[in-house]
């Protein structure tokens, strides 16, 4: 990781960086489980990042760090050269650039689905109603769900719930969005259309970390792929190199189990 030097502690302030996205020594615990350990990580702008490895490695847990979903024990992270704080005002703000989509889509069940893309700009971003309900129509449109406006989570199916939580997180003109398994949740034959839209954000040039087992994703949409461990980073390599010659013992080990499963 070049130009961004370590700190001393959580919220110290991090050297700009180029980077839209700057990791530096983070570390993280649960009790006795060292589960983030010495992470740096930057993400370019515009970059496609996506993060595999075992149950357990800290994948997840990484993933809510830069929102500070999870706050971190020592180490710093900083959102388009800006630290970001453990809590205030300054965190919030930072955290509207910052997306999410989790695995459970989260959407409010009892408002429909154009009120839930709408809320995060009428609340957070203050935007007047009118725009945000044509803004929201139009991503709505975007993901293909523009028919299911007047509905509710509960009518739609897991794959059009997941693309309506796309939109609201598209809502917020998010810097970066973060993925955490997307399509875990989903039946099989919702997948791809969720990957689809994925594929598509990637290609229209969204800066994007995604925490995945589909590989096929992996592969075709991902700039970079970040290979984790037991809370560690053990290799990141461009898709091509890393599915077809990956460095380490454990990379190895864990592509074989999952491509001969
Ligand atoms: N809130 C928490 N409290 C205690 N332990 C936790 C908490 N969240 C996660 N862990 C533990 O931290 C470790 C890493 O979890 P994490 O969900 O980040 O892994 P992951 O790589 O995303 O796994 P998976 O692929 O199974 O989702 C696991 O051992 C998990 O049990």
């Amino acid at each position: 990781m070049s130009g961004v030097a370590k700190t001393k502690g959580p919220g110290d302030d991090v050297p700009v960086s180029g980077d839209l996205v700057a990791l530096s020594g983070v570390n993280k615990h649960f009790g006795a489980l060292h589960v983030l350990q010495d992470i740096d990580l930057t993400i370019a702008r515009g970059e496609v990042v996506v993060v595999i490895g075992p149950s357990g490695s800290g994948k997840s847990t990484l993933c809510r760090t830069i929102n500070r979903l999870e706050t971190i024990d020592s180490g710093a992270i900083s959102i388009d050269g800006k630290p970001l704080p453990q809590e205030g005002r300054e965190l919030a703000r930072l955290r509207a650039d910052v997306g999410m989509v989790f695995q459970s889509f989260n959407l409010f069940a009892h408002k429909t689905v154009l009120e839930n893309v709408m809320l995060g700009q009428l609340k957070v971003r203050r935007t007047e109603k009118k725009a945000a309900e044509e803004k929201a129509r139009a991503l709505l449109d975007r993901v293909g769900v523009g028919s299911q406006c007047d509905k509710y989570p509960a009518q739609l199916s897991g794959g059009q719930q997941q693309r309506v939580a796309i939109a609201r997180a598209l809502a917020m003109d998010p810097k970066v969005i973060l993925f955490d398994e997307p399509t875990s949740a989903l039946d099989p034959e919702m997948i791809n259309e969720v990957l689809e839209v994925m594929q598509q954000l990637a290609r229209d040039g969204m800066t994007m970390v995604v925490v995945t087992h589909e590989m096929g994703f992996a592969r075709s949409a991902a700039n970079r792929v970040v290979f984790m461990a037991d809370g560690r980073i053990v290799e990141e390599a461009a898709p091509e190199e890393f599915f077809s010659n990956p460095r380490s013992d454990r990379a190895k080990d864990f592509l074989s189990k999952i491509l001969h499963h």
